[in-house]
Formats: structure tokens, sequence, C-alpha cells
């Protein structure tokens, strides 16, 4: 019987930008993470990959004050056979930190604005959410000024871990209601695991769908 089995391999670090002119030239499609500061992102990213030192993970909110890039390869095997997708993650700022107002804010929206507006591999943009807080403002704000770019939205509800099956269910049914996406919000755990190879699964068939050319089977 056929078995599907993905993982995101070969993760590495690779460079870190304040503007677009230090953005890395290599043409992968990117997947970037993007979420209210402390929300799990740098978790996350080491989970999806199976490494914890790979992006830093902080308990000072705010942390991240750069674009970090790191490279990977998406990796299918069905039936013995293998394909890669070589890609792009993208660690972006986290946004509501406390020193984060106003004009601070401003600068903030024009550097995220201007990475993905500039960006022309990035295939899909996770919107981390903690799924214990479902319709925070900030995230709102934040969701309502992504659906006016043209990227996949894919929500991803972390620390799913924290809460029971029935409070999870329930608040990622009203994440969906309040953040309707063309895919359905996710229950992520960095802790346990839970949501990781439905992303990696998102990621792939994103990535295949936007850039076959780069598909090549080893
Ligand atoms: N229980 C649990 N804790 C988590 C999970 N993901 C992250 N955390 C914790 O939440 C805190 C923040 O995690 P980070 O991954 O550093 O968050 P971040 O969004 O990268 O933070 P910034 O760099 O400030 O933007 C840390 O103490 C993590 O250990 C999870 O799935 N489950």
């Amino acid at each position: 019987m056929e078995r599907r089995d993905i993982a995101l391999i070969n993760p590495k670090y690779l460079t870190s930008a304040v503007e677009a002119k230090q953005y890395p030239c290599e043409e992968r499609p990117e997947i970037a993470f993007l979420g209210r500061s402390n929300v799990g992102k740098s978790s996350l990213i080491n989970s999806l990959c199976n490494q914890r030192g790979l992006a830093k993970v902080s308990g000072a909110p705010g942390k991240t004050r750069t674009i970090n890039f790191f490279t990977g390869e998406l990796r299918e095997r069905v039936d013995g056979e293998s394909t890669r997708h070589p890609v792009y993650l993208v660690d972006l700022p986290g946004y509501g930190f406390a020193k984060t107002g106003g004009k601070n804010r401003d600068l903030w929206s024009r550097f995220i604005g201007d990475y993905i507006q500039s960006s022309k591999r990035l295939v899909l943009l996770c919107l981390l959410v903690d799924l214990r807080h479902p319709g925070l403002y900030l995230d709102g704000e934040a969701y309502a000024w992504l659906r006016n770019n043209d990227i996949p939205l894919q929500i991803v509800c972390t620390k799913s871990d924290k809460l029971n099956q029935s409070e999870k269910q329930k608040n990622l049914n009203e994440i969906n209601r309040l953040f309707p996406t063309e895919y359905a919000a996710l229950a992520y755990s960095s802790l346990k695991g839970q949501g990781k190879n439905r992303l990696i699964e998102r990621f792939y068939d994103v990535v295949r769908g936007r850039f076959v050319d780069y598909e090549h089977t080893v």
C-alpha cells in the first residue's frame, strides 16, 4: 500500500537581513513565519526541523528583530522513492512586544511589508496565534493586514499541549471563524509534535503547486 512519508531535512541557518539587498539570492520558494512576540515561532521552526538550537528560543519577548533565513529540503518518500524540494524558511520579527507602539509599530509594518511585497518567492505565510487566546486584537490586526496581500495564509495555532481536547477544538473553531483562510487553521505543539506532519504536508503541497521546476528525484 502507498504510504506518504514527508519530512523537512538538512536544515541550516543561512543569514539574517534587515533590508532587501541582504536577502539571499538563490531561487528557492520561501515559507515565512509571523506572529506575536513569544507565540512560539522559534520553537516551531526548531520542531519542524528536528533541531533544538536552530532558531533561538527565548523567555524574553521580542528577541527576533531581524529577518532570519534558513535553508532546508522538503522530502517526500513514497514506496522507497524520494522527491526533494529545496526551500527557505523565513523567521520574521514578532509583533506586539511592549516597546512596539506608535513609531516602532509603523517601522515594523514597513519592514515586514517590504519583505512581503518584494519577495517573489514567498509561497506561504504562516500566521502563528496562541491556541489558548483566540481573537487577540493584535492577531486580528495582523490578519486583516495580511489579507490585503496575495500570499496564501496558513494559521498555525501554537502551544496546543496547554489545552485539553475540548478546549482545543472550541478554540480552533473560534480561530477558523474569526480568521478564515484558504487552509483550515492547524493546532500545533512544538513540545509534543502535534500538527507537525500536517504542516509539513501543507508546505510540500504548496511548494509543489507553485515550483514544480525545482523538483528532482533521488
Ligand atoms: N508548552 C509549550 N510551550 C511552548 C511551545 N512553543 C513555545 N513554547 C514556549 O514559549 C516561549 C516562547 O517561545 P519562542 O519559540 O522563543 O517564541 P518566539 O515567538 O520565537 O519569540 P520571539 O523571539 O520573542 O518572537 C518559550 O518559553 C517556549 O518554551 C509549545 O508548543 N508548548
